[in-house]
């Protein structure tokens, strides 16, 4: 109820960048994949790609800043999307090599923008 007045829908409008989608529609992510999503807090791309795969594949989320993953984790949770991505926390500067080769899927996607 708003104002009174009852509702049968209610349409949420979220500001989002035209050019942040156009982004993930070039990733254009299929079910199954691993996508890699560089310096990627707070998360609106991953989230985005992650919706892309129906309950499918995953999508790490790196980042430098603890806080802003943080953030990002708690979209996840309430976008009930916690089970199809991960925060890892990480200096791209210095990222292990061996996340790469260990976490190397058939399908790898890699983002960073
Ligand atoms: C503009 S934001 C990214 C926005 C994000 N791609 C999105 O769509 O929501 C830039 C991010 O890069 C991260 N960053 C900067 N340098 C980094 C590094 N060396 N390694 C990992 N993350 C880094 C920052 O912490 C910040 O969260």
């Amino acid at each position: 109820m708003v104002g009174g007045r009852t509702f049968d829908s209610i349409i949420c409008l979220v500001d989002w960048d035209f050019a942040a989608g156009l982004v993930v529609s070039v990733v254009n992510p299929q079910p199954g994949e691993t996508i890699i999503d560089c310096c990627a807090a707070p998360g609106g791309k991953t989230l985005f790609m992650a919706s892309y795969l129906r309950g499918q594949g995953m999508v790490s989320a790196v980042d430098l800043n603890k806080g802003r993953l943080r953030i990002f984790e708690e979209t996840a949770k309430l976008q009930n999307a916690d089970d199809i991505v991960t925060a890892v926390h990480a200096d791209l500067r210095n990222f292990s090599v061996s996340y790469w080769t260990v976490n190397r899927s058939k399908h790898l996607e890699l983002l960073l923008e």
